[in-house]
């Protein structure tokens, strides 16, 4: 953690797996010693294949789990103000967190957000993501994943990517959401003005402002309780009360949002059903007040129950946000759709309907 803290996320990774190339040494070394010894009756294969394929999987979780702590740092030390924030309900008081009580008790307000005051005057003006010839080849091979890859996702859109397993939607998620570097081209945003014509010169879109839910983020939780999960990166130092407040807001309204109110915060993250597991993975994301929400594959591996609700909270998060999804699912997203990609093997995006 404290290596990730002080360099970059693709670095810890990297050796996050030469460690598990170690590892796996390791065991092709105990193998060999184990399979000379004949007549003991464990199968030591078994075993092995069985040690294997739990510290990958950990390992991967912990990867995860830090390229999580890194954005939540990075968001944490945004200056960027939050606002449009409501009073925590009982069950988020800061008591509840272990913090010093900042809210006034007074006035136990009903679960609602504070309307923010609208400015006068009516402005059309308006903001993209904007994709702009976009390469990227993995350091050390020779081929790009992604080749020109142009889009423009206008604010509080949903936009759709999908495509052939292996052409290269993970990765453009990755370097939308800051974990790789394109090679070449620029991911921005671009301010437009009522008149459609671009305001100023576009900015580089900043990592901060972007949350990522992986594909099956429930694999990477790692807390025995809801709260410790969506709490894990916060600062724990004495101090910064004005930045815990904050996030104790942020909580309040993550929790609103995406419908888990009423899940007691000791509850195990393991025992909740699959949609609620989702939901918390979403909530993780939004308590860091992100402007894009990418979410890889948010539908795969829930029932059909499940999957209507997840589409559901993904239409009303709509409303407060942009949300870039990669799926498969696409009959269940059809609806909420704005825009939509289709990648071509050979990492070429294309604009196009889903084809239901
Ligand atoms: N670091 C890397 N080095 C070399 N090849 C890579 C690297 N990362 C990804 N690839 C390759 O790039 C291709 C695109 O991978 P990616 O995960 O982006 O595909 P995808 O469209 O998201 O697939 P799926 O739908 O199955 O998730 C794959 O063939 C993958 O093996």
């Amino acid at each position: 953690v404290v290596m990730l803290l002080r360099s970059d996320v693709k670095q810890s990774v990297t050796v996050l797996r030469r460690n598990v190339k170690h590892i796996r040494h390791w065991l092709e070394e105990e193998s060999s010693a184990a399979s000379s010894k004949a007549a003991e009756s464990i199968k030591p294969k078994e075993i092995e294949t069985k040690r294997f394929r739990f510290l990958t999987s950990l390992f991967e979780k912990l990867a995860k789990k830090l390229i999580q702590l890194k954005m939540a740092v990075s968001t944490f030390s945004s200056p960027t103000p939050v606002s449009g924030i409501a009073e925590p309900p009982a069950s988020f008081s800061s008591a509840a967190i272990g913090w010093k009580q900042p809210y006034s008790t007074s006035s136990r307000a009903p679960l609602r957000f504070r309307r923010m005051k609208k400015r006068r005057g009516i402005s059309c003006d308006y903001s993209c993501i904007e994709v702009r010839d976009v390469c990227y080849r993995p350091p050390g091979t020779q081929l790009n994943i992604l080749n020109g890859v142009n889009f423009s996702l206008r604010e509080k859109s949903f936009g759709l990517i999908f495509g052939k397993s292996g052409s290269g939607k993970t990765t453009l998620l990755q370097l939308l959401a800051g974990l790789n570097k394109p090679t070449s081209g620029s991911i921005c945003i671009q301010r437009y003005g009522d008149d459609g014509q671009p305001k100023a010169v576009p900015e580089l879109l900043p990592t901060e402002k972007v949350g990522i839910v992986f594909q099956f983020p429930e694999r990477f939780f790692v807390a025995d309780n809801v709260l410790d999960e969506i709490t894990f990166g916060w600062p724990r130092q004495k101090g910064c009360l004005q930045l815990k407040e904050q996030l104790t807001s942020n909580l309040q309204r993550a929790f609103n949002w995406v419908g888990l109110d009423s899940i007691p915060l000791d509850k195990d993250p393991q025992l909740l059903s699959g949609g609620y597991k989702r939901r918390l993975a979403l909530a993780i994301q939004l308590v860091q007040t992100p402007d894009l929400l990418i979410l890889d594959e948010p539908l795969a591996g829930l029932d059909w129950k499940a999957r209507a609700d997840v589409a559901k909270l993904l239409k009303h998060l709509k409303k407060e946000l942009t949300l870039l999804v990669v799926s498969h699912d696409l009959r269940e997203l059809a609806a909420l759709v704005d825009q939509s990609w289709r990648m071509e093997t050979g990492g070429v995006l294309l604009a196009e309907c889903p084809p239901l």
